[in-house]
C-alpha cells in the first residue's frame, strides 16, 4: 500500500475508514476520500460528524479499526516516514497552547522540535504575527484574546511550512476580514510553485470553503460527496454551499442506509441527486486517481499536484528536507529518540519553570524544611519534664541528697508533700511522673548496702525510688525510667565508696562492651536519619514528577507535540532530564544540610551516600512517571503519590524497626522500593560499609530494578493510552 515518492499524487489518501471510541457506537463508517496535492481540501459537515476524528486518524493521533490512511505517501506512523513529523502542521481543534508562554516562546518550542535554527523561526515568527495581525511576540498567550490565541495556534501549524496542513477549524473566533486574510495566504502558499502546500481544513463557515479547490461534504461517519465547490453548485444548481449541504442531508435522510460502506451511501446520495454524479460521490475505488478538471488548480498549482498528476519531480519540492539533521532519517527508522525533542521538550519545561519562580524556590526549600525539622525535632532526648517528688524520707538525710543526683536538665522537679497531692498533678497532665521515696529510705538503702544477704521485701522497697509514670506516652516514660535510674546508679556508686566498697556493686550484670558496628551511645536520629533522606529524596522527586504528564494533557500542547513528530519516550526522557536537574540539586541540598550542618554521623564513604540518594530520586521520580502516566486528573495523581507515601514509610523500617513487624509483613517491606535502600544508607552512614558489602550493593540493586520496572511501566502506559 506505501507508495513511492514517483507515485506520490494524493496528500492525503483515507479507503473505506472505520473508527469508534466504543465498539458498539461507530464514528467513521467506511469513509474514502483523497485529497489532492497542493490543493485546499475543505472537509464540511455539522458538528458531531466525525470531522475531528478523520482528522486524528490523518495526523496519526488515532489508529483506524479498520481501512487505510495514507498521508504523504505512507502510513502514519510508519517507522521513517516523517508523519507525525515535520511532513504534517497541525492545528488542533482545541487551543492547544500554554498560557505562560509568549509568542514567541512557542513559536521557539515547535521550531526546535523541527530543527529549524533561531533566526528561521525569528524570521518565520515575525512574518506570521504580521500576517495574522497578532500583538507583540512577547506578549503572552494568557493575555491575548481568544480570537488572537486561535490566530497563534494557526502559526504554529503554519511555522515550518510543511507541505501539508491539517486545520481543524482555524477560522472560528475570527472576523470576517482577517478570516478573508487567513484564506488569501492559505491561496498564496498553495499556489506557491517553489513550495507547494497541501491543505485539509474543516469549518463551521461552510461558505469559506468555497474558496477551496475541494469540499467534501461529511454527515454521521460518512461522505455524502467530494468534488469541487463551483461543480456542486452546478449540479444542484444552488448558489450556496450551505443549501447545497442540506439538499444532500435531506436526500441522505430520505434514503438512509444501515450501511456501513463510503461507496454504498455515496452511490445511493449519487442515484437520489441526480443520474451522473460521479465527480460528487466518493468512488468506489477511491485510492485510484480521480480525473479533474479543475481550471483553478491547474492554473494556480504549478507543481503539477493535480489528482491526475502523476509528476514524481514535484516530490522532493513538497517533501522538505533543509531541518531534518544528519542521521535523522536513520534514527527514525529504528525508532531512537531524537535529543532535537528531547532538548525542545527540556528547554520548553525550563521556560515554564522560569515562568514559576516561587514554586522552582519551593521545590529546593521544601526538603531544607524537611530535614532541618527532622534533625531538630526528631532523635532528641525530652528535657524539661515535670516531675512530682515525695520526699517522705526522715530517717535520714539520703532522700534529700538522692533528690541533688536528679538530672535537672531532664527534669524539673516539683516537690510535694503527700503521696496524693502528687499524683493528682500527673493525674491532672501537669507532671509526667511521681517520683517518691519512703519515711525509711536512708536507714532502708543503709542496711541494703550493708548486709544486702539479710535484706528483707520490706527493706528492699523502703530502700528503692519508687516511679509512678504517665505511660501515655512511650518515649517520655522510657526517658523518665532510664533517668531515674541512672541518677540512682551514680548516687548508690558514690554512696559505696564512702563505705570503701567498689561502685561496681550497682551496675548491672551485663557489660556492654565496645561496639563491633555503630557507635557506643546511638540515638534515634541515627536509627531515623538514612530513612529520612532516602524518604525525602524519593518522594520530593515523586511529587516533582506525578504530574508530568498531567498537566501536559491538561495543557494541550501534547497533542500537538506528539504530531509534530515528538515520541513519548523523548517526552519521557525530556521530562526525566528537567526533573533530574531539579533532583540533583534538592539531593545535594538535603545532604549538606544533614551531613555538615547537623552533622549526622556518616561512617562510611560520602560517594555511596551521594549516588544511593540520587539513585532514589530516579527512583522516586519514575514512580511519579508512572503515577502521571496513569492518572488523568491532577487530584488523582496527588492523592496517588501522596498514597504511595504512608505504606512506605511505615513498611519500609523507616519509623520503626522491620525486625518488630509480623513475619508476612517483613517479605513485603523488603520488597519495597525503599526498603533495601534505607539498609543500604544506614550501612554506610552508622556502619561504615562499602559498596562490596551485600546490604549496600542490595541497595543499589534494588533502586535500579524498581526505576527500570516503573519507567517501563510508565511508557507501557502511554503507549496503552495513547498518552
Ligand atoms: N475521545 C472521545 N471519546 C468518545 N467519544 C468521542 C471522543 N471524541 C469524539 N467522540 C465522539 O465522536 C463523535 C465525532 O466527534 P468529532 O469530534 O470527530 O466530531 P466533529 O465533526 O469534529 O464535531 P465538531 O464539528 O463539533 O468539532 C461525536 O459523537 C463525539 O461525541
Amino acid at each position: 500500500m506505501d507508495v513511492t515518492p514517483g507515485q506520490l499524487m494524493h496528500a492525503v489518501e483515507v479507503d473505506t475508514l472505520c473508527k469508534s471510541y466504543y465498539k458498539s457506537t461507530p464514528v467513521l463508517k467506511g469513509l474514502s476520500l483523497q485529497v489532492p496535492l497542493g490543493k485546499i481540501y475543505g472537509l464540511l459537515g455539522p458538528s458531531g460528524c466525525g470531522k475531528t476524528t478523520l482528522l486524528k486518524c490523518v495526523v496519526g493521533r488515532l489508529k483506524p479499526d479498520a481501512g487505510v490512511v495514507q498521508v504523504m505517501g505512507g502510513r502514519p506512523g510508519k517507522p521513517g516516514h516523517r508523519v507525525p513529523g515535520n511532513l504534517i502542521g497541525y492545528m488542533p481543534q482545541d487551543l492547544a497552547l500554554y498560557q505562560d508562554f509568549t509568542v514567541s516562546e512557542t513559536m521557539y518550542y515547535f521550531g526546535r522540535i523541527f530543527h529549524m535554527p533561531s533566526q528561521e523561526i525569528d524570521r518565520q515568527t515575525d512574518f506570521l504575527v504580521s500576517l495574522l495581525e497578532l500583538p507583540s511576540k512577547r506578549r503572552l498567550i494568557c493575555q491575548l484574546s481568544g480570537g488572537q490565541q486561535r490566530r497563534v495556534s494557526f502559526a504554529c501549524a503554519l511555522l515550518h511550512r510543511p507541505p501539508l496542513l491539517i486545520l481543524d477549524e482555524p477560522t472560528v473566533g475570527v472576523d470576517p476580514l482577517l478570516r478573508q486574510c487567513i484564506w488569501n495566504h492559505m491561496l498564496s502558499i498553495v499556489n506557491n510553485r517553489e513550495r507547494p502546500t497541501s491543505i485539509v481544513i474543516t469549518t463551521h463557515y461552510i461558505e469559506e470553503a468555497r474558496q477551496g479547490h475541494m469540499v467534501a461534504l461529511m454527515r454521521d461517519g460518512r461522505l455524502l460527496a467530494e468534488a469541487e465547490p463551483q461543480e456542486l453548485l452546478d449540479r444542484y444548481n444552488d448558489s450556496s454551499l450551505e443549501s447545497v449541504f442540506l439538499k444532500l442531508c435531506e436526500m441522505d435522510s430520505e434514503d438512509s442506509l444501515p450501511d456501513t460502506s463510503a461507496a454504498a451511501s455515496s452511490t445511493s446520495v449519487a442515484a437520489n441527486a441526480a443520474a451522473s454524479t460521479s465527480e460528487i460521490v466518493t468512488e468506489n475505488s477511491p485510492l485510484l486517481p480521480k480525473p479533474s478538471n479543475h481550471d483553478r488548480s491547474l492554473n494556480s498549482s504549478p507543481a503539477g499536484a493535480t489528482s491526475n498528476s502523476n509528476d514524481g519531480d514535484s516530490l522532493p519540492n513538497l517533501l522538505y528536507k533543509e531541518y531534518v539533521p544528519l542521521g535523522d532519517s536513520l534514527r527514525s527508522v529504528f525508532a531512537l529518540p531524537s535529543l532535537w525533542h528531547i532538548l525542545a521538550v527540556v528547554g520548553k519545561n525550563f521556560n515554564n519553570l522560569r515562568r514559576r519562580l516561587t514554586f522552582l524556590a519551593f521545590q529546593f526549600i521544601l526538603p531544607i524544611i524537611q530535614i532541618v525539622l527532622f534533625c531538630v525535632c526528631v532523635g532528641g532526648d525530652p528535657f524539661g519534664l515535670t516531675l512530682a517528688s515525695v520526699n517522705l524520707d526522715s530517717s535520714g538525710e539520703l532522700g534529700a541528697k538522692f533528690m541533688t543526683y536528679l538530672d535537672n536538665n531532664t527534669f524539673h522537679v516539683k516537690p510535694f508533700k503527700s503521696l496524693e497531692e502528687a499524683r493528682t498533678e500527673v493525674r491532672n497532665v501537669r507532671a509526667w511522673a511521681v517520683l517518691s521515696l519512703g519515711s525509711n529510705f536512708s536507714t532502708d538503702l543503709l542496711a541494703r548496702f550493708s548486709n544486702p544477704t539479710a535484706a528483707t521485701n520490706a527493706t528492699l522497697s523502703g530502700g528503692s525510688v519508687h516511679l509512678q509514670l504517665d505511660n501515655s506516652n512511650y518515649q517520655v516514660s522510657l526517658m523518665i525510667q532510664k533517668s531515674v535510674a541512672e541518677s540512682f546508679q551514680k548516687f548508690a556508686g558514690d554512696l559505696l565508696s564512702q563505705f570503701g566498697l567498689s561502685p561496681e556493686l550497682v551496675s548491672l550484670p551485663v557489660v556492654m562492651d565496645a561496639p563491633l558496628l555503630g557507635t557506643d551511645n546511638p540515638s534515634f536520629t541515627e536509627f531515623m536519619a538514612p530513612g529520612m533522606i532516602v524518604t525525602i529524596v524519593f518522594f520530593m522527586a515523586t511529587g516533582l514528577t506525578a504530574l508530568s504528564f498531567v498537566l501536559e494533557r491538561k495543557e494541550g500542547l501534547l497533542d500537538r507535540s506528539l504530531v509534530a513528530g515528538v515520541t513519548i519516550l523523548e517526552l519521557m526522557l525530556g521530562h526525566m532530564l528537567t526533573q533530574l536537574l531539579i533532583m540533583a540539586g534538592q539531593t545535594g541540598l538535603l545532604l549538606f544540610f544533614s551531613l555538615v550542618v547537623f552533622q549526622v554521623p556518616c561512617h562510611g564513604s560520602v560517594l555511596w551516600v551521594i549516588l544511593l540518594a540520587l539513585l532514589n530520586g530516579f527512583t522516586g521520580m519514575s514512580l511519579g512517571l508512572m503515577i502521571s502516566a496513569l492518572c488523568s486528573a491532577e487530584n488523582s495523581a496527588i492523592q496517588a503519590a501522596l498514597g504511595t507515601m504512608y505504606p512506605n514509610l511505615l513498611l519500609s523500617g523507616i519509623i520503626w524497626p522491620a525486625e518488630a513487624m509480623p513475619q508476612y509483613l517483613r517479605f513485603i517491606s523488603r520488597g519495597l522500593p525503599i526498603s533495601q535502600s534505607v539498609e543500604a544508607m544506614r550501612s554506610v552512614l552508622s556502619r561504615g560499609f562499602g559498596f562490596t558489602a551485600a546490604p549496600v550493593y542490595l541497595g543499589f540493586v534494588s533502586a535500579i530494578a524498581w526505576a527500570s520496572g516503573l519507567l517501563l511501566l510508565a511508557l507501557l502506559l502511554l503507549r496503552i493510552r495513547g498518552i
